[in-house]
């Protein structure tokens, strides 16, 4: 029984739990000036704001209480005139700093999951689809930001002021304060039930515009398929869809937050009602001033305020807490592929052997089917090895291995004589040249392109690659020569341009091992001459295995490999194959259509 390869390393989904949100801390706790200024200003509007009842009641006691006197209520105006301009000035400063804050988080949260999603190898994309992750890197973030720039802040400053407007509230009259806490903890059993309820649609909502963003961008990229097979109407019908499940959970969201809400303010100003009746008796008593009351109204409408806030921004710090937890499962991947503590060196100056031993795999995500199965081989430095073989064999297989994009379950490889698992998969990489089948092009110049192994290139030796791999010429005649922008938004190539372009990217790597994935696409003779010729060039003195689809290319091999369903059936020459009948000469026959005319 073959030994299963190991199971992605994905940790469970995560939970909405507030504790999620500690990610977020460890993040904010890099800026600790800022934080402390932010911290000061909202400890400081708090307790302005709170200042305010209290000169009120200085205002309604010792002016208005003493018989009208102008000259005695002015200087009690011009204070609170101050304090107003001192609580916007520390407000002012609170909502920079927390911003920034709130900003700055998000910034580097974005940064550290992209700079570790590019780290993890194919087996976690495969299992975690790149656009659902752009997706959520989008709309996590958002919702993260909102939280630590706005909530956060909120949720601080009105906990300030709902403590201390309680702890004044006591001062003032300890009797109706206590009347007080008995009622409103009455009002907080329906809400917190409600809470959960919010919480856990927030969550399906979240899912939703997820899917949304998915949907988005994988029809965007299928574009010319949807076209071709004329299928707009019903891609449009199927986004409508999913939109509308997303508008119907946002609308149990909305329709519970409100419910809520009114909750919330029905119960809380209910209550300060009720005990204001009592207030209002205490006064007729004479036990209460007039001012003491108006200060109570006063602080009581701060408190009830700011309880209201808070339940309001929980939920959003529920869904923070979400949307943090998810980006810290990102960032808890881990690669299956890492360096060793102690990698071994390659030896310097690099020879170019690579050497495969009885190599056994199965893809992760296909653990019945062995892609290879006992595959030896060893490319001696500056051979050319050609591999074909049909459709499935497991041809690009080994090219993934080489390029230690899995490891094998059994059986090893080995660059120049130091066993892969042994090495800093960086530095195999380093001594690797890949032209794949389909080039893949950034938007970017084409001079950028094509150093794209070796950005320090300078212009001079970019041109002497382009030159060698025959792409001088279309490069010239491109609008803007050299800096012409291509990719998406830029100019379009030709498939022929395309790897004409590739071949001098490689030619500029530079590498002594070069894996060469031809293309199967028919080209016109013309192009097919000049790739040829550019091939040519990259093959030179290098150790190269290539997938073979060109006569050109087995003629020219020192020795090509036949493969089928992951074993290699036969070894030798193009004349010695054909000669032997068999695989190969099957092959032949369809492949290269030249040697059957
Ligand atoms: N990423 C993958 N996940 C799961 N199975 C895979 C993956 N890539 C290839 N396979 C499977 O591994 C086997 C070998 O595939 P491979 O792509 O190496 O064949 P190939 O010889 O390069 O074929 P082709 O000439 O069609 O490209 C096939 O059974 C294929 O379905």
């Amino acid at each position: 029984m073959a030994s299963r390869p190991p199971k992605p390393p994905l940790p469970p989904p995560a939970e909405r739990k507030l504790s999620r949100l500690k990610l977020l801390w460890r993040f904010a706790r890099a800026y600790p000036v800022q934080l402390a200024c932010a911290l000061a200003a909202l400890g400081i509007a708090a307790l302005t704001t709170l200042a305010i009842p209290q000169g009120l009641k200085m205002v309604v006691d010792n002016g208005f209480a003493r018989g009208s006197d102008p000259a005695a209520i002015t200087p009690y105006f011009a204070g609170l005139l101050g304090l107003t301009a001192f609580l916007g000035a520390a407000t002012a400063v609170r909502f920079f700093f927390v911003s920034w804050i709130g900003e700055r988080v998000v910034a580097d949260l974005r940064k550290a999951v992209q700079t570790h999603l590019i780290g993890l190898d194919p087996v976690f994309f495969e299992t975690n689809r790149p656009a659902e992750i752009a997706s959520r890197i989008t709309s996590d973030t958002a919702i993260i930001e909102q939280v630590v720039g706005t909530s956060a802040s909120l949720a601080l400053r009105n906990t300030v002021m709902g403590i201390g407007g309680i702890g004044y509230m006591f001062w003032v009259s300890p009797k109706l304060t206590l009347l007080m806490l008995l009622v409103i903890p009455l009002t907080m059993g329906p809400i917190l039930l409600l809470g959960r309820r919010v919480r856990d649609i927030s969550r399906t909502s979240q899912d939703r515009v997820a899917d949304i963003g998915t949907m988005v961008s994988e029809v965007l990229g299928a574009i010319r398929i949807v076209q071709a097979f004329t299928q707009e109407g019903r891609e449009a019908a199927r986004f409508g869809a999913a939109v509308e499940r997303s508008f119907d959970t946002a609308k149990r969201r909305i329709r519970l937050r409100a419910t809520m809400t009114a909750l919330v303010i029905s119960l809380v100003f209910g209550a300060i009602t009720l005990v204001l009746w009592r207030g209002a008796l205490d006064v007729i008593d004479g036990t209460l001033s007039g001012g003491a009351i108006a200060a109570f109204v006063f602080a009581a409408a701060i408190v009830a305020g700011a309880f209201g806030t808070l339940t309001e921004v929980y939920g959003d710090f529920m869904r923070a807490a979400g949307a943090s937890g998810r980006m810290e499962e990102l960032l808890n991947a881990r690669p299956l592929i890492r360096a060793p503590d102690q990698p071994t060196a390659l030896p310097q100056p690099p020879h170019g052997r690579l050497e495969f031993s009885h190599v056994r795999f199965h893809y992760p995500s296909k653990p019945d089917v062995a892609a290879l199965k006992d595959f030896t081989l060893t490319v001696e430095p500056g051979e050319t090895v050609a591999v074909v073989g049909p459709s499935g064999a497991g041809k690009s297989t080994l090219f993934q291995l080489v390029q230690r994009f899995y490891d094998p379950e059994a059986g090893s490889l080995a660059l120049d004589g130091v066993a892969y698992t042994a090495a800093d998969p960086q530095g195999i990489r380093q001594r690797l040249a890949v032209v794949p089948q389909e080039t893949v092009i950034f938007a970017a110049s084409a001079l950028e392109n094509i150093r794209y192994g070796r950005p320090e290139a300078t212009e001079a030796q970019v041109w002497a690659a382009a030159e060698a791999a025959h792409a001088d010429q279309f490069l010239k005649e491109l609008p803007e020569g050299i800096h012409s922008l291509l990719g998406e938004s830029g100019t379009r190539l030709s498939g022929g341009q395309r790897q004409r372009l590739a071949i001098a990217r490689a030619i500029l790597r530079d590498a002594p091992v070069l894996l060469l994935d031809e293309a199967t696409s028919a080209l016109d003779a013309e192009s097919e001459r000049l790739v040829q010729a550019a091939l040519d060039e990259l093959m030179k003195n290098r150790t190269t295995l290539v997938i073979a689809h060109r006569l050109a290319t087995v003629r020219n091999a020192d020795r090509i490999v036949v493969m089928d369903k992951g074993r290699i059936v036969a070894t030798g020459t193009h004349d010695s194959l054909l000669a032997a009948g068999g695989l190969y000469a099957r092959l032949a026959k369809l492949q290269f259509d030249q040697i059957a005319a």
